[in-house]
């Protein structure tokens, strides 16, 4: 594909011509024209560039001036004066997301702007082969059919290497016959099981049955297996007809819920960095594409939103993933009784609390904390008080001989960290970015989709006030008041008003609940002063509470932006499929994967089919 991908967009340009992707799709970019240095989406003009692919030859894309507030439909307009298209016919566009370039279909209401702020920085940013994230035009038919026009370049690329490997110009994939659903083999044992499995992922097929379950293996690599083909070929066919896939699995459970009228379930495990949250959202997207038939529903948008706020708070950098999910989550899509979605619910499990007070050697706190202290502007820093994240003690747990371990890559790596963090990375031990992350963006991005959620900006400033008031919190240290008793005071007072201040709470009865504990003996009430190794602890634990219940109030206010109200009353009536994602699975725990898919396979895997229980396995260390 030829795409002008350092061409600098400017408003008003003309529209770019050339040879474009040979299936006629291209790439999106957009610039966004910012007067003050920090981006201000409000009154921002941004310039999308729409590909209209085979609909305009000649051309590769047609840059569009757009603000936040601009309509999809407002969009195609310009589009269609620019290239002069035939007004005749129906136009819509689409949003391509990572990952095998998933279309979305946007409603002529929906704001591009707004979409493209929820993409990463990355997409953002003009750069070679960024085909991920993009707007495409597409035709669309009376009976509200689209063209998807000719197959996607990547499935061109496939193809000659497929030709390439019959020429003997890139080596043979291996010999053997590899099987889609490990019941099938012959001999099944660890070494088939693996042989099998390793085979299919060299051939790029990341998905293997075991009967009812789907094995993913992480590809970490762009696959081109989730557009909107994908999901028109997996609608309706029974399991294991096709290739494995992991539509194939939302498709059943779909169709089961609507042929049986009972509720669905499907069951994600994997160890941390398997790939268990994308394939949640993959599944999302199937199940709530085969009910819309192409177009983003409101809920789907608030599922959008709600992704980056949960993951903000929720999702942080650990040796293993920069960004793992630390709660597992239950997500219920409901549906009417034709199949259309109308609502959704998010059940979490289990925030891992520890890290906000602890994080091991390589590991971040949340991830919120950073993008509030990068990303907040001066006059919200003075209102949150906020200080340098190296001046945190919540942000700075690395243990003084892990931190001399680190100094030598840290100095190959610091000048890096100080483009990005500017005046904020002083220090010769931060570790507070991860590569390829600009925290100020991320800021932006969670602020737009908490208001995409319902956030206003009061509730925000609320959120963010209580972000800094734990922070402090961790920074609060204890002495004892005398040698002779064990009363403590605290060493920095001048903390206390500050957090008392952004807990809206009085000083006092936070200096009390931070150093005594109340007790009731035999009617008496009584106040025991916590002693010096308690104290800590004591803080700690209110800092985890507060986070603990700022986490289950944004996921209760993000269920009331998704739940239809009347799925409370009517919840007898309603059919929901529902996904859960969590870490580890108890089946395996004592066994190895292997050892746990060879007996399940052995198991009548029917007998769980019937059950209607899809369950979806993933693996990554298979040490190929
Ligand atoms: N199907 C896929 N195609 C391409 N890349 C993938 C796929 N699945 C996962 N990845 C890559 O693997 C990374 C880790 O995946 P993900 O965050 O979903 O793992 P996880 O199992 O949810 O981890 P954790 O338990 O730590 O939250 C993703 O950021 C993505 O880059």
């Amino acid at each position: 594909m030829e795409c002008q991908w350092n061409v600098v967009n400017r408003p008003g340009e003309s529209c770019v011509g050339g040879a474009s992707g040979a299936d006629g799709s291209c790439c999106t970019i957009m610039s966004c024209h910012d007067a003050g240095g920090r981006r201000r989406y409000e009154d921002s003009e941004f310039t999308l560039r729409v590909y209209p692919g085979a609909l305009s030859e000649g051309t590769i894309y047609c840059p569009v001036t757009a603000r936040k507030v601009t309509s999809a439909a407002e969009v195609i307009e310009r589009v269609i004066e620019r290239l002069q298209l035939d007004r005749a016919r129906l136009y819509v566009l689409a949003e391509v997301k990572e990952f095998g370039g998933e279309e979305w279909i946007l409603n002529p209401c929906d704001c591009p702007v707004q979409r493209m702020m929820l993409w990463p920085r990355m997409a953002l940013e003009n750069r070679l082969g960024g085909e991920d994230y993009r707007f495409l035009l597409r035709e669309k038919d009376l009976d509200g059919s689209i063209r998807y026009g000719n197959l996607q370049m990547w499935l061109r690329v496939t193809e000659e290497r497929r030709r390439m490997v019959e020429r003997g110009l890139l080596p043979q994939p291996p010999a053997g016959q590899y099987v889609a659903d490990l019941c099938a083999l012959p001999d099944l044992n660890e070494r088939t099981l693996l042989e099998n499995l390793r085979g299919r992922f060299r051939q790029e097929k990341i998905y293997t049955y075991v009967g009812g379950i789907l094995i993913v293996v992480n590809p970490f690599k762009f696959l081109p297996i989730y557009n909107p083909k994908y999901v028109k070929m997996y609608d309706n066919h029974r399991l294991g007809k096709l290739e494995p896939h992991i539509y194939a699995v939302a498709d059943a459970a779909y169709h089961a819920m609507l042929q049986r009228k009972r509720n669905q379930c499907i069951v994600i495990s994997g160890e941390s960095g398997s790939g268990k949250t994308q394939s949640t959202n993959f599944l999302i997207h199937h199940l709530t594409a085969l009910s819309q038939k192409g177009f983003a529903s409101g809920v789907e948008q608030i599922i959008l939103g709600a992704g980056p706020v949960l993951e903000a708070f929720g999702n942080a950098k650990t040796a293993h993933n920069n960004n793992s999910s630390r709660f597992g989550k239950f997500i219920q899509v409901n549906y009417q009784e034709s199949g259309t979605v109308r609502g959704a619910y998010v059940e979490k499990y289990l925030l891992e609390k520890s890290r906000l007070v602890y994080q091991e050697h390589n590991e971040r706190n949340y991830h919120v904390f950073y993008y509030l202290l990068a990303g907040a502007s001066e006059e919200e820093r003075k209102a949150f008080h906020l200080l340098k994240p190296e001046e945190y003690h919540y942000l700075n747990q690395m243990s003084i001989s892990a931190a001399l371990n680190r100094l030598s890559a840290f100095q190959i790596t610091k000048k890096v960290h100080r483009q990005h963090w500017g005046n904020y990375c002083e220090t010769e031990l931060d570790c507070f970015m991860v590569e390829g992350e600009d925290l100020k963006h991320d800021f932006e991005r969670l602020q737009l989709a908490m208001e995409m959620v319902g956030f206003l900006p009061t509730t925000r400033k609320q959120i963010f006030s209580l972000l800094s008031a734990i922070l402090l919190l961790g920074n609060i240290r204890y002495k004892k008041k005398t040698y002779r008793d064990d009363s403590i005071d605290i060493c920095n007072p001048e903390v206390l008003p500050i957090v008392s201040e952004l807990l809206e709470v009085k000083e006092e009865m936070l200096f009390e609940a931070l150093t005594t504990r109340k007790t009731v003996t035999v009617g008496e009430r009584l106040i025991v002063p916590y002693k010096l190794a308690e104290a800590g602890t004591v803080r700690d634990s209110m800092a985890k509470s507060l986070y603990g219940a700022l986490f289950d109030w944004i996921v209760f206010r993000t269920n009331h932006a998704l739940l239809y109200n009347k799925d409370l009353e009517d919840s007898d009536k309603i059919l929901s499929i529902g996904v859960l994602d969590i870490f580890g699975f108890e089946d395996y725990e004592n066994n190895s994967f292997e050892q746990f898919c060879i007996n399940f396979a052995n198991e009548t895997l029917q007998h769980y089919f019937n059950q209607h229980v899809f369950k979806l396995e993933q693996v990554t260390d298979l040490r190929f």
